[in-house]
C-alpha cells in the first residue's frame, strides 16, 4: 500500500517539470525562421525578428524563474495537495511517537539507544531510512537520496514520510506501540503531513548543542562513520539547514507547548537524566 504512496511521486513531478518547461519555453523555431526567410514576406521579417526577440526574453524569464523553484520546492507544493486529502492512519491511542530533534551531531541517536534500552521503544531515525533506501538494490530513488544527502539537503517529503509510514506499520502489526522518530520533521511540510497523515507526535525531544561541539563530534565520527556526509563541506550545509529549514519546525511544536529541550553539551550519562526526566513526565513508563 505504502509503496504506491513512495513509488511514482517525486520522479513522475520531476519529469513533468521538464515537460513544463518545453512547453513554456520553446516554440518551433523552425518555423519562425522559414517564414523570416520567405522570399513571399519580406516585411514581416522585422516582425518575425521581433518575435524571435520576445520569445527568447519569454523564455529566459521563464528559465530562472524554474530555477528558483528548487526540486524539493516543486515536489512538494504539487503533492502536498493529494497528500492532505488522506486521514491519519493511526489514532493517537494507539501509538506514541515522540519526535527527537537538533542538530547534526547534536546527540540524537545515541540518546535513542539508551531509551530503546530501557523504555522498549522502536527507534526510526529517518537518516537510516533514507541511507537503507539509497543502498536498496532496485530503489529509483537510489541516486536521488544519495545527492540531497551529500548536500546536506532534506530529501522530498514524500519519500521520507513513506519510509517511515512504512516502518511504523510494519512495527506496529508487531505489536509495537512506541516510536521515537528520529531526525524528522525536518522541514515544516514534514511535521504537517506526518501529524495529518500518521500520527500526531506527543511531543518534541529537542538537543540544543553549540555548533563547535557538533562539529567536533562529527569530524570525530567521520573518522569511522563511511558517512558521505561526515566532512567538512557536507557538515557546514547540514548546519545551515538545520537554521534555516528545521528550526522553524521546533519553533512551531514550541508555540504548542510540544517541545522539551535538553542541553547536550554534557556527558552522555548527564544528558540521559535530562531525556528520561523528560519521557517520564510526559508519557510515564
Ligand atoms: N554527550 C556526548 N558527549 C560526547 N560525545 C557524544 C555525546 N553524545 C554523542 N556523542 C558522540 O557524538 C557523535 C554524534 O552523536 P550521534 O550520532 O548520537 O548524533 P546525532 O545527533 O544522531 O547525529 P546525526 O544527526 O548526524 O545523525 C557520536 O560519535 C557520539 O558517540
Ligand atoms: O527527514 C529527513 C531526515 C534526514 N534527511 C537527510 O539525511 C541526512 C542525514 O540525516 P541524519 O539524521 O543526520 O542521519 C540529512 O542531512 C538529510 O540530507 C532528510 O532529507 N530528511
Amino acid at each position: 500500500m505504502i509503496r504506491n504512496f513512495l513509488r511514482p511521486a517525486p520522479v513522475r513531478l520531476l519529469l513533468s517539470k521538464t515537460t513544463r518547461y518545453g512547453k513554456v519555453g520553446l516554440p518551433p523555431l523552425r518555423s519562425f525562421a522559414s517564414q523570416g526567410s520567405s522570399p513571399q514576406q519580406p516585411k514581416s521579417r522585422g516582425k518575425v525578428l521581433l518575435l524571435l526577440g520576445a520569445l527568447a526574453l519569454g523564455s529566459t524569464i521563464a528559465s530562472i524563474s524554474y530555477q528558483k523553484n528548487s526540486p524539493v520546492e516543486f515536489v512538494e507544493k504539487s503533492e502536498s495537495k493529494q497528500l492532505k486529502q488522506i486521514t491519519s492512519a493511526f489514532s493517537k491511542n494507539d501509538v506514541s511517537v515522540i519526535f527527537v530533534l537538533g542538530g547534526p551531531g547534536a546527540g540524537k541517536g545515541t540518546q535513542c539507544a539508551r531509551l530503546v534500552r530501557d523504555y522498549g521503544f522502536v527507534h526510526l531515525s529517518a537518516g537510516d531510512l533514507l541511507r537503507e533506501e539509497q543502498n536498496r538494490e532496485g530503489s529509483q530513488y537510489g541516486q536521488l537520496i544519495k545527492d540531497y544527502i551529500k548536500e546536506g539537503l532534506i530529501v522530498p517529503q514524500e519519500i521520507t514520510v513513506a519510509l517511515l509510514k512504512n516502518a511504523i506499520e510494519s512495527n506496529f502489526e508487531n505489536g509495537r506501540t512506541k516510536f521515537l522518530v528520529d531526525g524528522f520533521p525536518r522541514k515544516m511540510d514534514q511535521a504537517i503531513t506526518f501529524e495529518e497523515q500518521i500520527v500526531p507526535s506527543k511531543f518534541t525531544l529537542f538537543f540544543d548543542c553549540p555548533e563547535k561541539v557538533m562539529l567536533e563530534r562529527l569530524l570525530e565520527r567521520g573518522k569511522t562513520s563511511g558517512r558521505s556526509d561526515d566532512n567538512i563541506e557536507s557538515i557546514k550545509k547540514r548546519f545551515r539547514t538545520f537554521i534555516e529549514t528545521s528550526m522553524p519546525v521546533v519553533e512551531m511544536f514550541e508555540k504548542q507547548n510540544k517541545v522539551v529541550k535538553v542541553s547536550c553539551n554534557q556527558t552522555v550519562e548527564e544528558v540521559y537524566q535530562q531525556v528520561k526526566n523528560a519521557v517520564q513526565d510526559r508519557i510515564g513508563k
